[in-house]
């Protein structure tokens, strides 16, 4: 695996447990992106990018500088990842919708196909393109026992790439 960061935006610690996680799993560095940066970037090849959604399909708050970040970036040759944390019963219509925020503004990077729908219930989410979330989608308010084994399948997928 080439140099890999995960970075997370987290208000009430659920998507930092779960980058923590998924750092442990690919041992690779997590950082909060309110420290995230243009070195940041240059310094790693493999970005894995996740976000918290509030307000209604709304990034977590401390990614609106991370998002600037990678809007300015030179992402060519680099390998972005994603993942969301959101909650699929109370917010059924904006399901994990801020993956697609970070999504738009990583384009230029290679970002990695995220998981089919089919797995999921919800009304409607953003952060859909052709039946497939744009990253890993995770409700850890209502189905924490599915977590791991997505978070394992995802890296499954996606690790030949990293
Ligand atoms: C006021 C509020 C708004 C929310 N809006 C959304 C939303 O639009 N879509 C969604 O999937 N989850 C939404 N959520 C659920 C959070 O994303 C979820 O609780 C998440 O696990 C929080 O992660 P964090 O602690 O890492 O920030 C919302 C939660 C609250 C309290």
């Amino acid at each position: 695996m080439k140099k890999t960061i995960v970075v997370y935006g987290s208000s009430t610690g659920t998507c930092e447990n779960i980058a923590n996680t998924i750092g442990s799993k690919l041992g690779a560095e997590v950082i909060n992106v309110s420290d995230f940066n243009a070195d940041t970037v240059a310094n790693n090849d493999n970005l894995i990018l996740g976000t918290s959604t509030w307000g209604a399909g709304e990034l977590q708050d401390d990614w609106y500088d991370g998002i600037n970040v990678l809007k300015e970036a030179d992402l060519t040759g680099k390998t972005v990842a994603l993942f969301g944390c959101g909650d699929c019963e109370s917010y059924s219509d904006t399901f994990c919708g801020a993956m697609k925020e970070i999504y738009d503004a990583a384009q230029g990077a290679n970002i990695l196909p995220g998981v089919s729908t089919s797995d999921y219930t919800f009304d409607d989410s953003d952060a859909v393109i052709d039946g497939n979330f744009v990253g890993l989608a995770l409700d850890d308010v209502n189905e924490e026992d599915k977590t791991e084994g997505r978070i394992d399948s995802w890296i499954e997928s996606i690790k030949a790439q990293l």
